[in-house]
């Protein structure tokens, strides 16, 4: 591909993300693998340089944009006005190179995200909002975690010399950009999973121990279950629910590599998700709810979930994490805990919704917990990329009482 039919192909994954912002569509990760199945002439260079530009474009331009071409010129404008010079073709020339530029025709303007979300943003760092927006726009390292059921980290740091360890995840490696993990024997071998050092500690802020009765029950495709599963020392019962099939179909292929062999997945219906956890009503040592959320802590991979998110959007979230808290609780027994996490810095989605559960739930009671090596122990933790240098968490752990 030329420089210019670079450009136009960006454009055109731009104006499906923008799209899809709009409609609740695919992530732009997503849309622009897809964009390149049906266009087999790519190279992996042009790949790569048509992904890193519809990325960095997002990164700059904060609210939805009216197009993606508008999206484009705004970017280079402020950030690559050699980009601009690309601008070579005619309207029909759409594949080659972006059509020429028309005086006064529509360009977005730069910023960091919608107004809103940083005033809430701002209501939990302050003066150091900036700071945390502008980490929370770079791009995120490639983490790893060791599955200590199969490896431990010293052997693997002699075994990938490349890879260093992670400053707050005592099973987490950081590897150099570019790696591609399918090409380590290691994966192959179930001895490392692809996992964020936030998701890590967020695994490890649930305190699983062997022999233990926990329920994973947002677990998606398992990132954290087979975290939880390590701590476990894979001894004791693990069950991971989920409402999304496509997410639970990929844990039994991952769970098997890794060596566990104590989980019971387990498929829940939109709004009867009691009819299939029922018989463990009251039984659980401990519940970890990875709740969905707006994903404000992973703009660093999903920059534009900041175009996505709307007002509405996020009290729909914030309705569901409530029900989601009051149906954990049911499940938890005297003495156990509930772990709730989201990976949103948003206060609302946070320390809003576990204090409306404590309102509601008298016999529950907040609960210190530690991560070693981190701050002195509290109930609630908050990671941040301009902290410790991970995706950004909320983290809270609650005691059942009575
Ligand atoms: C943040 S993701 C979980 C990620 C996963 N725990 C991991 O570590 O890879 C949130 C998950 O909640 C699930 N979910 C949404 N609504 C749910 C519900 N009502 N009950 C259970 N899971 C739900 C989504 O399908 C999604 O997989």
């Amino acid at each position: 591909m030329t420089p210019a039919a670079r450009v136009q192909a960006a454009i055109e994954c731009l104006d499906q993300a923008v799209a899809a912002a709009r409609t609740g569509g695919a992530a732009a990760d997503t849309i622009v693998q897809r964009y390149f199945t049906t266009r087999r002439y790519a190279g992996s260079k042009d790949r790569r340089a048509v992904r890193d530009l519809v990325f960095d474009v997002i990164r700059s331009i904060g609210t939805v944009p009216e197009s993606g071409r508008a999206a484009l010129i705004g970017h280079a404008r402020a950030n690559a006005p050699e980009v601009l010079e690309l601008f070579t073709g005619t309207a029909d020339t759409a594949g080659h190179a972006p059509a020429l530029l028309v005086e006064g025709e529509p360009e977005a303007r730069p910023s960091l995200a919608p107004g809103w979300q940083l005033d809430m943003l701002r209501t939990r760092f302050g003066k150091g909002t900036d700071k945390v927006v502008a980490a929370l726009l770079d791009r995120a390292p490639l983490d790893l975690r060791v599955n200590t059921l199969m490896a431990n980290r010293d052997e693997l740091l002699i075994e990938l010399p490349d890879l260093a360890p992670t400053a707050l995840s005592p099973t987490g490696l950081r590897a150099p950009t570019g790696l591609n993990i399918e090409t380590l024997p290691a994966f192959h071998a179930g001895k490392i999973e692809v996992q964020d050092e936030g998701s890590q500690l967020a695994a490890l802020a649930v305190g699983a121990l062997p022999g233990e009765n926990i329920i994973d029950l947002c677990a998606g495709a398992g990132g954290k279950t087979l975290a939880l599963a390590a701590a476990m020392a894979n001894e004791g019962r693990l069950v991971a629910a989920d409402t999304d099939r496509g997410r639970l179909s990929a844990m039994p292929q991952r769970l098997a590599r890794a060596g566990v062999t104590i989980t019971d997945i387990r498929m829940l219906n939109p709004r009867k998700e009691w009819d299939a956890l029922k018989d463990l009503a009251g039984l659980a040592d401990r519940v970890l709810i990875d709740a969905p959320c707006s994903g404000t802590g992973t703009w660093r991979r999903n920059p534009e979930a900041r175009w996505r998110l709307t007002a509405e959007r996020l009290g729909k979230l914030e309705g569901e994490q409530d029900r989601l808290l009051s149906l954990a609780a049911q499940l938890v027994k005297i003495g156990g805990s509930l772990t709730y996490v989201v990976c949103s810095l948003l206060p609302g989605e946070g320390e809003g919704r576990i204090n409306a559960f404590l309102l509601k739930h008298g016999g529950f009671r907040p609960q210190e917990f530690s991560i070693p090596g981190m701050a002195a122990p509290a109930p609630t933790l908050v990671l941040s990329p301009a902290e410790q240098g991970c995706d950004g968490f909320f983290i809270a752990r609650l005691e059942r009482v009575c």
